[in-house]
């Protein structure tokens, strides 16, 4: 069935539907990597947006039982040059296509991804619909396009409290702001039990769980949304080591007076490098966002650790005083390269240090 994506510029481009059969409306941006759709396809953190995938074959090692970042995709449309039909992989259990129409998301491929992409980086993130062509011609000329629904973290956050790892030597407290499975995966894979939060939870509660440190965790949306979050974000770093991940990174900034700015079409790909100031290293990263914390913005608190090769933009920060550090792109990769597992032995290390055990800032 022919499909269309119609963009807010009034450009649009052809395609077949895959997928849901519906209309799907969200901010369009492009993602660089070129393995990794399941992983990108579940990350909460692609809430109300329509992902176009730069690599031209999308699908081709099927969709397995085990590398969901959440148990439902968020994202509102997905958008290939190439959509496998056919996969071939041990692991597989079903198609993109089958995946795609199951979870309710629409898909559209056979996309003049290149130009679209081209047209992104000229213009900057636009709004767009992914829509049957039919209905389109009966459209024409009246489609609105409205503003994006805004809190979106409260809208992907868990509903309640509960355990991810039952045992571990550190109790980690991860605030869910729309967390991607491998962040708690990787915490228990570094010897922490990890207790998984809502994002509204108070202070109080978060103490009598006894934790050893707080993860913030990635989410959707503008950082700004939440501002009522950053209390308790201080409050917490006043007694806690807190690390904090992505949308994690940009709160802690916010937190302690920084500002964030809307990047023109945001960083999305498995291969960006960024360099850590403290070591002079450079690693490659996994990398999802749409906003950034402005350099000049920072508060003498807070140091930058890292920045990205690419375009200079602030990728981490530590606060001076207190064992509080955040990175703006994915250590927990899924999809992506392991250069930056070792933030995680970093956190455990503050933790050890807290029990007056360890050095903490091991590198
Ligand atoms: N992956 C994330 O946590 C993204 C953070 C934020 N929503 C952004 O787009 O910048």
């Amino acid at each position: 069935m022919k499909g269309y994506l119609i963009l807010e510029n009034g450009h649009t481009f052809s395609g077949e539907m895959i997928g849901a059969v519906q209309q799907g409306y969200g901010e369009v941006v492009f993602h660089t990597g070129m393995t990794g759709y399941q992983e990108i396809l579940t990350d909460p953190s692609y809430a109300n947006q329509i992902v176009v995938m730069t690599y031209p074959l999308i699908g081709n090692y099927g969709i397995n039982g085990t590398d969901f970042e959440a148990k439902r995709p968020w994202l509102t449309g997905f958008v290939t040059s190439q959509a496998c039909t056919k996969p071939s992989h041990d692991q597989q259990e079903k198609t993109l296509h089958s995946y795609l129409e199951e979870q309710g998301i629409v898909g559209l491929t056979g996309v003049d991804t290149r130009s679209l992409v081209r047209m992104i980086r000229q213009h900057g993130s636009l709004k767009g619909y992914i829509i049957r062509a039919t209905e389109a011609e009966l459209l024409q000329g009246t489609l609105a396009f409205p503003d994006l629904p805004r809190d979106l973290v409260k809208k992907v956050t868990t509903t309640g409290i509960y355990q991810h790892t039952a045992t571990g030597d550190h109790h980690v407290v991860l605030l869910d702001f729309g967390a991607k499975a491998n962040i708690a995966n990787s915490l228990a894979a570094h010897g922490c039990r990890v207790t998984v939060v809502p994002a509204t939870t108070s202070v109080e509660i978060i103490r009598a769980l006894q934790p050893d440190g707080i993860m913030l965790s990635n989410g959707p949306g503008d950082p700004q949304e939440n501002r009522d979050l950053l209390p308790v974000i201080r409050e917490l770093a006043q007694e806690f080591p807190v690390f904090g991940i992505c949308l994690g990174h940009q709160l802690i900034a916010l937190a302690y007076g920084a500002q964030t700015h809307k990047l023109k079409f945001g960083h999305r790909g498995s291969n960006h490098p960024v360099k850590d100031l403290l070591t002079g290293r450079v690693h490659i990263t996994s990398q999802n966002h749409g906003y950034t914390v402005d350099d000049a913005s920072l508060p003498s608190v807070l140091q930058v650790t890292h920045v990205n090769v690419n375009d200079g933009t602030v990728e981490g920060v530590r606060h001076r005083a207190l064992p509080v550090f955040s990175v703006q792109y994915h250590p927990e990769a899924a999809p992506g390269p392991e250069d930056a597992r070792a933030l995680f032995e970093q956190f455990t290390a503050l933790m050890l240090e807290r029990k007056g055990q360890s050095l903490a800032y091991a590198t």
